[in-house]
C-alpha cells in the first residue's frame, strides 16, 4: 500500500545543529500517527515541510504521491491543518475568519462547521486579536476539522485548551479515524498521542529516535510508585535492600514494571503511611526506552 504522507531522508538544516535530519517516516491511509518530542525537536519544522511552507535542502515530502513543496495548492484541497501559532487575521471575528476560511477551501456545506462550533463550546463572535489562547486554538480546530478533509495535519493541537476541551478533541479524532480520515499530529504531551494514535515517531534534536506501534510502546511504559514510609527508620530499612528505589523529599519513588504482585507483597512488610502511582512521564520514557536525557536540541 502508498503511504498518503511520507518524507524519506529529509533534511533542513538551519545551522549550529538546528533544524531536522535525514527525517524519514510513511504514515499510511487511516492511520493516526503522533508526532512526540521535547520542546524545540523539529516537530514544527517537519509540519511545515508538510505544508509546503518551506522546501527541504534535501530529502523527499510527498503527501499522496504528490510534492508537498510544488504541488502544495493541489495537496492542500483536501487537507486539513493546524498550526503550531495561530496568528493570522487578528482584526477578523472568529465568525468572519471561518467563513473566509470555508470560502478558501469551497466548503458549501456549514453544518460540519457549526457542530465543531459546538463540540468546542466556542463562541466565535470576538476579535481573534482579542481572543485566549484556548479560544483561538478552537478557531484553528474548527478550521481544520470544517471541510471532512480526507488528511489532517495538527500541530501541538491541545495547546491551551482545558481538560475536558482535551478530551473533546480526543474523542473527535476518534471520530474521523472512523470516518477514514489519515491523521498526524505533533505533541509533547504523551496522553493525547497515547489515546488517539496508532503509531508514534519519537523526534529528538532534529532526528527521528524510533517509530513505534502504540501498543508496543505501553507494554514498555511503567509506572512510578511514590511511598512515604510511616517512619524515617523503616524508609532507610527499605532503601537498604532497594538499590533500585530513589529518594524524593519525604517519600522514595520506585519503578515498577510487568505484574504489580512482587512489589505489592515486599512493600506490605514495611510501614506505609502513603502510596501514589503514576504513569512514567514523556521524558522518563525518553530515557527508559532510549537511554536518552529526555532533552530537545540541547542548544534552545
Ligand atoms: N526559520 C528558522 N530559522 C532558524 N532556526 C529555526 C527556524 N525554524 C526552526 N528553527 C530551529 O529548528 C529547531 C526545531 O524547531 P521546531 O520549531 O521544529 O521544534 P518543535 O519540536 O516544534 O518544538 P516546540 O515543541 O517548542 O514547538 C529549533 O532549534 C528551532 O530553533
Amino acid at each position: 500500500m502508498n503511504p498518503v504522507i511520507e518524507l524519506r531522508d529529509v533534511t533542513k538544516d538551519y545551522g549550529g545543529g538546528r533544524g531536522v535530519f535525514d527525517v524519514s517516516l510513511a504514515v499510511e491511509q487511516g492511520e493516526v500517527f503522533g508526532f512526540l518530542g521535547p520542546n524545540g525537536a523539529g516537530k514544527t519544522v517537519t509540519m511545515r515541510n508538510l505544508m509546503g511552507f518551506i522546501k527541504p535542502g534535501s530529502g523527499a515530502v510527498s503527501i499522496n504521491g504528490m510534492d508537498c513543496f510544488d504541488d502544495r495548492a493541489k495537496i492542500q484541497r483536501d487537507l486539513g491543518y493546524l498550526p503550531g501559532e495561530i496568528a493570522i487575521m487578528d482584526e477578523m471575528t472568529g465568525t468572519k475568519f471561518l467563513e473566509f476560511m470555508a470560502g478558501m477551501k469551497k466548503i458549501r456545506d456549514l453544518r460540519r462547521m457549526r457542530e465543531l462550533i459546538e463540540l468546542f463550546e466556542l463562541d466565535p463572535s470576538r476579535k481573534i486579536r482579542k481572543m485566549s489562547k484556548g479560544t483561538k486554538q478552537k478557531v484553528g480546530l474548527v478550521c481544520a476539522f470544517m471541510g471532512s478533509p480526507g488528511i489532517v495535519l495538527l500541530d501541538e493541537p491541545t495547546s491551551g485548551l482545558d481538560p475536558l476541551m482535551q478530551s473533546r478533541f480526543i474523542d473527535l479524532v476518534l471520530e474521523e479515524k472512523r470516518r477514514g480520515a489519515t491523521i498526524m499530529l505533533s505533541s509533547h504531551l504523551f496522553e493525547e498521542v497515547e489515546r488517539t494514535c496508532d503509531r508514534v515517531a519519537f523526534i529528538r534534536a532534529g532526528r527521528i529516535a524510533a517509530i513505534e506501534t502504540m501498543d508496543d510502546v505501553r507494554k514498555s511504559r511503567k509506572r512510578v510508585f511514590s511511598v512515604a514510609f510511616s517512619s524515617e527508620a523503616e524508609q532507610s530499612r527499605y532503601l537498604a535492600s532497594h538499590a533500585e528505589a530513589r529518594a524524593s523529599g519525604s517519600a522514595i519513588e520506585v519503578v515498577v514494571s510487568g505484574l504489580m504482585d512482587g512489589f505489592v507483597k515486599d512493600l506490605a512488610t514495611y510501614g506505609v503511611a502513603d502510596l501514589s502511582a503514576r504513569e512514567q512521564s514523556l521524558e522518563e520514557l525518553f530515557l527508559h526506552l532510549y537511554g536518552m536525557d529526555g532533552k530537545g536540541a540541547g542548544n534552545e
